[in-house]
């Protein structure tokens, strides 16, 4: 009886995995060689939650896939092409539309004109063009995605239900991946690196300590033309009354993961997300070991474990429900069972 009252109220459900990794290799261990990475098996995993999501009673309205959806490895194996086309594959018998987000792998297989050329550009999904509310009047002057411009970032929002709305950011804006060596960003992130980490390979930890082990070429942060747009499209929102969750490869909270997975500047995009009631969430992947921490904002920081280190008699995928007064994530495998409750003041 319980579970039906609580149908009732359901406004809409939605599917979530993080970092797959896929390749058509044998299997191999992270760095410091303490976790298994099953690069053959995540596509196994990925199709039994693509069948699970199937299967659902109610349909997920979207799915998020997180980013690095194959490893960096295909790069050398010359496999990127193919191994994106595999994967991509698997997603087109998803029950709804996919969301991708970009995370560090991606860029160590493709250049962002290649991104935003390929099936992981899914910005068609977004701004107003889908599933919008007749809320369009803020798509125009925020789209961040001018052809012309080397330093654009990757970035849009959707409405798929009223007073409910996700915005997909980009983590790398700021960074050393992915950016032309002659571009602006690419020069700022560099010295931002360089100047916090002074080891010559600039993927190690050594020698930072806490919070500055972020400091890592694997990860990036956000410009400050997109904290704006952020900014921007979250003032409507909290005008709208609308229940926002923001999404990212990388983390934001330092206590909802490793410091070694946080964006560079988390403080900068923690105060831009306080600053508005309509936050909600915001969903991250990149810490294989996955987190989550309600911080005193009200706002759920949940990091997804990641397939690729999930063995085979496992799963890493959820399907999150969304109520008015909360969302319940249906985590299957390494990913448990959440209840989000929103601050009654949002
Ligand atoms: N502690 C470390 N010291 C030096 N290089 C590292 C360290 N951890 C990761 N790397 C390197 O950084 C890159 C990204 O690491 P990886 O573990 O593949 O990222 P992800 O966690 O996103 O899968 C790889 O080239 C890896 O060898």
């Amino acid at each position: 009886m319980e579970t039906e009252a609580a149908e009732v109220n359901l406004c809409f459900t939605f599917g979530v995995i993080a970092d797959i990794q896929y390749a058509d290799t044998e299997n191999g261990f992270n760095y410091s060689r303490t976790r298994e990475r099953y690069y053959r098996n995540s596509l196994h995993l990925l199709r039994s939650a693509l069948h699970e999501w199937n299967e659902e009673v109610i349909t997920p309205r979207f799915i998020l896939q997180l980013g690095d959806i194959i490893d960096g490895c295909n790069s050398q194996l010359k496999s990127s092409d193919h191994a994106l086309q595999v994967v991509i594959n698997e997603f087109a018998k998803s029950p709804s539309p996919v969301h991708h987000i970009w995370g560090n792998h991606e860029f160590y297989n493709f250049n962002r004109e290649q991104l935003l050329n390929s099936a992981l550009n899914s910005k068609h999904l977004g701004n107003g063009k889908l599933f919008d509310n007749g809320d369009s009047n803020i798509k125009s002057d925020l789209d961040p995605d001018d052809p012309n411009d080397p330093d654009a970032f990757y970035g849009y929002h959707f409405s798929p239900f009223p007073k409910f709305r996700f915005i997909l950011t980009d983590t790398y804006d700021l960074s050393v991946l992915g950016r032309k060596k002659d571009s602006k960003k690419y020069c700022y992130s560099l010295q931002k690196l360089k100047s916090n980490n002074r080891n010559e390979n600039l993927n190690s930890p050594k020698g930072l300590d806490g919070l500055n082990s972020r400091f890592l070429a694997f990860n990036g942060g956000f410009s400050q033309e997109q904290m704006e747009w952020l900014n921007k499209i979250l003032t409507f929102s909290d005008n709208n009354q609308e229940k926002v969750t923001v999404i990212g490869h990388l983390p934001v909270h330092p206590y909802s993961t490793d410091p070694m997975c946080i964006a560079w500047n988390y403080d900068e995009i923690l105060s831009v997300l306080h600053a508005h009631t309509s936050v909600v969430c915001f969903i991250a992947g990149h810490d294989h070991d996955g987190g989550y921490y309600l911080d005193d904002h009200g706002i759920h920081h949940l990091t997804l474990e990641g397939v690729i280190e999930t063995p085979p008699e496992s799963h890493a995928f959820g399907t999150i429900r969304v109520y008015e007064d909360r969302m319940i994530l249906k985590g299957r495998g390494r990913i448990s069972e959440r209840v989000l409750h929103f601050d009654k003041h949002k």
